[in-house]
């Protein structure tokens, strides 16, 4: 991580285990957040000013199904940033990205690359010259992603995860979207050794991923119909 170009922040809501990112350039203060959760827009909005930073970009990975985004609250704090999601999301946002569209924040370069599976729409944001990807549900620390609901395609997660975020030099720090036993990080070359599912052959992938048999999020009746809407209430 370059640290005198890059201001970093990894934030936690803990009702849903959702990790928030707040990314910025050091040399120019222009800012983007990455997946913000309502209960949280208020706690971020506040270290951002408290940083110095402006808010150009409101990032999401994908339409959350356990918890409601926090970018419509932060457009009403921050009128001037943007919120993001895939072109492939089918929902409601300031921007939708293709893939492999790149994003200028200050002096650093943020790439959107579809990382689909989860969900039709997923995407997962490298920053290269900063060895960082934030890869959203697609790739969790020693897991993935779930493939049980919302477009979710197994053998399309597994071609995404290596096709994208795998293939990725093995240095690369992966930041998810969640984690449930604490883990905060991981590397491209630890996932590729001991990630129990994603080093499965594609098959008994596909076949480990139909009988994971979770329990569905409980806040997904109010939280899709409202990150179609980019969280609006
Ligand atoms: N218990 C949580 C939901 C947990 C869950 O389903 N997590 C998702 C990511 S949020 S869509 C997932 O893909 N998990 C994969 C896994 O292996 O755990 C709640 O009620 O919110
Ligand atoms: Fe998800």
């Amino acid at each position: 991580m370059n640290t005198s170009t890059l201001v970093f922040r990894q934030l936690f809501e803990k009702t849903s285990s959702t990790y928030t990112y707040i990314i910025g350039c050091a040399v120019t203060r222009k800012a983007a957040i990455i997946d913000p959760v309502l209960e949280t827009a208020e706690r971020d909005a506040k270290l951002i000013d408290q940083l110095g930073l402006e808010l150009e970009f409101g990032l999401n990975t994908h339409v959350h199904a356990d918890h409601i985004t926090g970018t419509a609250t932060l457009s009403k704090i921050f009128p001037s940033m943007r919120a993001c999601l895939s072109d492939k999301s089918g929902a409601k946002a300031d921007r939708l990205l293709a893939n492999g569209e790149m994003l200028r924040i200050g002096k650093l370069e943020v790439q959107c690359r579809h990382t689909p599976g989860h969900t039709d729409g997923c995407c997962s944001y490298v920053l290269s010259s900063e060895g960082i990807v934030f890869t959203g549900d697609a790739l969790l620390f020693r897991g993935c992603g779930r493939t049980d609901f919302q477009q979710g395609d197994a053998g399309r997660l597994y071609d995404s995860v290596w096709k994208e975020i795998l293939s990725l030099p093995d240095h690369c720090t992966l930041f998810p979207a969640h984690d449930y036993n604490g883990h905060m990080s991981s590397t491209v070359r630890e996932e590729k050794q001991f990630n129990p599912r994603l080093t499965l052959p594609k098959a008994d992938f596909i076949e480990f991923m139909a009988n994971l048999n979770l329990a569905y999020p409980k806040q997904i009746d109010r939280a899709l119909p409202a990150n179609l809407k980019n969280g609006e209430l």
